[in-house]
């Protein structure tokens, strides 16, 4: 099934203290699919997400990468505490920096997450959306085989829903790889090409749409959830490509 692997997640879990918060996770991503880790609060995404990130360890397994390019991957956190005091230009340049953007980047990508006009405007006077923006902004100043967004349509309004859409269609279509979590039923139908199913720390299914409606007896994502709910035990099943 599928292309080549370009993140393997063998067996990885996590526990906090004594608390397993991730059942092991055995995940395969193929290069140039766009996969979206979907599940209700609480169910894990954010915990794998760093993990995959290495923020934190796993209690057990491993992550395994296979990209060409010597940075592995960019990724946009759920949130980013800028320093209020900064402009989205002195930020994204301080990033660029350590990146080795061009200031046509810079400028691009600024553009891109609509904060060009407010290059010069201080960060503690952002919305939370325009935050978020700037979040956005500084993943997609890498250029990378892999980019990895937790959460992020979070605090966006409808519009940038949108564009935040169309702009991961645009990465697919270069070729990238993408992985992001979500809740937002809707987004998860119209981006990605295999879903994975998080439910109480585990990855309960994994496959494209189809192979998830067929495997619950379900016509939405909404459905497979409310059948979780109703029965959590569902056997996981997990397809590999
Ligand atoms: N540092 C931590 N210490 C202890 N428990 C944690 C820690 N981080 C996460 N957890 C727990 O792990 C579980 C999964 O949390 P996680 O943030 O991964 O969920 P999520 O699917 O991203 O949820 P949400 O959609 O609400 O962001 C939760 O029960 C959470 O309380």
């Amino acid at each position: 099934m599928g292309g080549s692997t370009i993140l393997t997640i063998d067996g990885v879990s996590k526990s906090y203290k004594n608390r397993c918060v991730l059942h092991p996770v055995y995940l395969y991503i193929a290069r140039g699919e766009c996969v979206v880790l979907c599940g209700a609060n609480g169910a894990g995404k954010s915990t794998l997400i760093k993990l995959i990130t290495g923020i934190e360890q796993p209690t057990a397994g491993t992550i395994s990468f296979s990209t060409e390019k010597k940075k592995r991957f960019a990724y946009m956190p759920d949130h980013m505490n800028f320093p209020k005091e900064l402009t989205p230009l002195e930020i994204t340049s301080y990033y660029g920096k350590f990146l080795n953007t061009s200031m046509v980047t810079i400028e691009a990508t600024l553009k891109k997450v609509g904060l060009w006009e407010e290059r010069h405007q201080k960060v503690g006077s952002f919305s939370k959306g325009m935050s978020q923006r700037l979040n956005l902004a500084q993943c997609l100043l890498s250029d990378v085989d892999l980019y990895i967004f937790d959460e992020p349509t979070n605090g966006l309004d409808p519009y940038w829903v949108i564009q935040f859409k169309q702009l991961i269609r645009e990465l697919r279509n270069n070729g990238k790889t993408i992985l992001l979590s979500s809740h937002i039923m809707r987004d998860v139908v119209e981006i990605a090409d295999r879903v994975a199913i998080m439910f109480q720390g585990e990855v309960k299914a994994y496959g494209t749409l189809p192979d998830i409606y067929r495997t619950y007896r379900c016509r939405t994502l909404e459905d497979v959830f409310l059948s979780l709910h109703v029965n959590p035990k569902n056997e996981p099943f997990v397809t590999h490509v």
